[in-house]
């Protein structure tokens, strides 16, 4: 099918009353979490409403709460507010092993009298300089609330260390919400908030745009319901009409490497080098994923940079931060291929886990082309960790 037309057709699928009832439930559920997302990222609290709605819990991310919203969570709260860290976090902390079982998703710690933002900071981030005080130990949260916070301070790309304090809704959560200007969440939709939103990625735009090493590419931009970040779908020639199944590559945003040309990584040559290999192929399709760092964002990249600089490997310096290795999610890849009527595939890789995980959403994998650069002085350790650490196949 020329291109063309297959992109007519699937516009034409995107304005069904299947797919506008999907984007109208999407939005509906994914609002809240976005809306509660901002209320993070400016320092403020919000929210977090369990799924007895008996129960709701303030949250603010450690790394930004200002005194007015430690105020705030101390004169709403029906306890005192307690700092919740990674479990890696709090073992760094703690200078010794986090008082919980493997899997919890967060350690409560007191907040420690007379606590300022700065040392919040300090608790929370490994850059930051090591804390003057020691918190202790605060008995343990509600699962529900400790991961939701924690997925809350991930989403909003914060360090996942966050602020948080009991209120009792009298089963009225969001009259509650109303009174006190808050912007309340469902527990539930947060941690289900990154399998919702692929469900909802919408085309909005296209261009044709001739790159330098590929003159017949056109580029889609997908937008989720929630208004967040688009992903981008760079076809080049015609993936459709070829006798073979695509070449796709899963490429993962790199502000410092794809744009800047860092050394200290392969996505620059990785992204030039695909698009050049699809070209000479004649067809195929990068898909432009909007997951900085694998998923942890620009600025917590960074802060792992400096933790690498300090020693640490790639792996470490992610969960040293409190995130996992790799926090990326391809069922937004998968969806966007689905939507491009690209249901089997070859992908151009080293990463197992992009074809499994591809695989496991339901895209058939019918073969991985190798996507190996040589290392250099600067990108070495990350490579051999890649191989190491990861399974990279070079
Ligand atoms: N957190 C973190 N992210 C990094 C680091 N170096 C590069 N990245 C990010 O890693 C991602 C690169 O991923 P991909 O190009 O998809 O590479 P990959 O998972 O190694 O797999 P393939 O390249 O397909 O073999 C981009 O989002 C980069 O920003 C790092 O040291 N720490
Ligand atoms: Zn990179």
């Amino acid at each position: 099918m020329p291109p063309t037309a297959s992109l007519a057709a699937a516009t034409a699928a995107a304005e069904t009353p299947a797919a506008l009832e999907r984007q109208v439930e999407g939005e509906r559920s994914l609002r809240p979490v976005h809306r509660a997302v901002a209320e993070l990222r400016r320092g403020a609290a919000a929210l977090l409403v369990a799924s007895n709605p008996r129960s709701a819990w303030l949250v603010a991310a450690a790394e930004l709460a200002s005194p007015a919203t430690l105020s705030r969570l101390a004169a709403l709260g029906a306890a005192p507010p307690v700092l919740l860290l990674a479990p890696t976090r709090a073992a760094a902390v703690l200078q010794g092993p986090a008082p919980v079982g493997a899997g919890a998703p967060a350690v409560a710690f007191r907040l420690p009298p007379g606590v300022t933002p700065a040392l919040l900071r300090s608790l929370a981030d490994p850059t930051a300089e090591p804390p003057q005080t020691r918190p202790e130990p605060a008995p343990l949260v509600p699962v529900e609330a400790a991961a939701a916070s924690i997925q809350l301070a991930k989403l909003a790309r914060l360090l996942p260390a966050v602020v948080v304090a009991p209120v009792d809704t009298g089963g009225d959560a969001s009259g509650l919400a109303q009174r006190h200007d808050l912007l309340a969440a469902p527990a539930e939709a947060v941690l289900s908030y990154p399998d919702m939103v692929a469900a909802t990625l919408t085309r909005v735009a296209e261009a044709s745009v001739p790159l330098e090493d590929s003159a017949a590419t056109r580029i889609i931009a997908f937008r989720p319901a929630d208004g967040g970040t688009e992903h981008l779908a760079i076809v080049v020639g015609d993936p459709w009409g070829a006798a073979t199944p695509p070449l796709v590559r899963l490429h993962s945003e790199c502000f410092t490497g794809d744009l800047l040309g860092s050394l200290r990584c392969d996505c620059g040559p990785q992204l030039r080098g695909a698009l050049k290999r699809m070209a000479e192929e004649g067809s195929g399709v990068l898909l432009y994923l909007s997951q900085e760092g694998r998923g942890i964002g620009l600025v917590n990249k960074l802060r792992a940079y400096e933790l690498q600089d300090r020693g640490a490997d790639t792996h470490d310096a992610n969960t040293r931060l409190g995130y996992g290795a790799d926090e990326r999610n391809f069922l937004i890849a998968a969806a966007m291929l689905r939507e491009l009527g690209l249901g089997t595939v070859r992908i151009l890789t080293n990463n197992p886990d992009k074809m499994a995980a591809l695989e496991a959403c339901g895209i058939t994998v019918a073969g991985r082309v190798a996507h190996a650069f040589p290392a250099t002085q600067h990108n070495a350790r990350y490579l051999r960790t890649k191989a190491e650490r990861f399974g990279h196949l070079f």
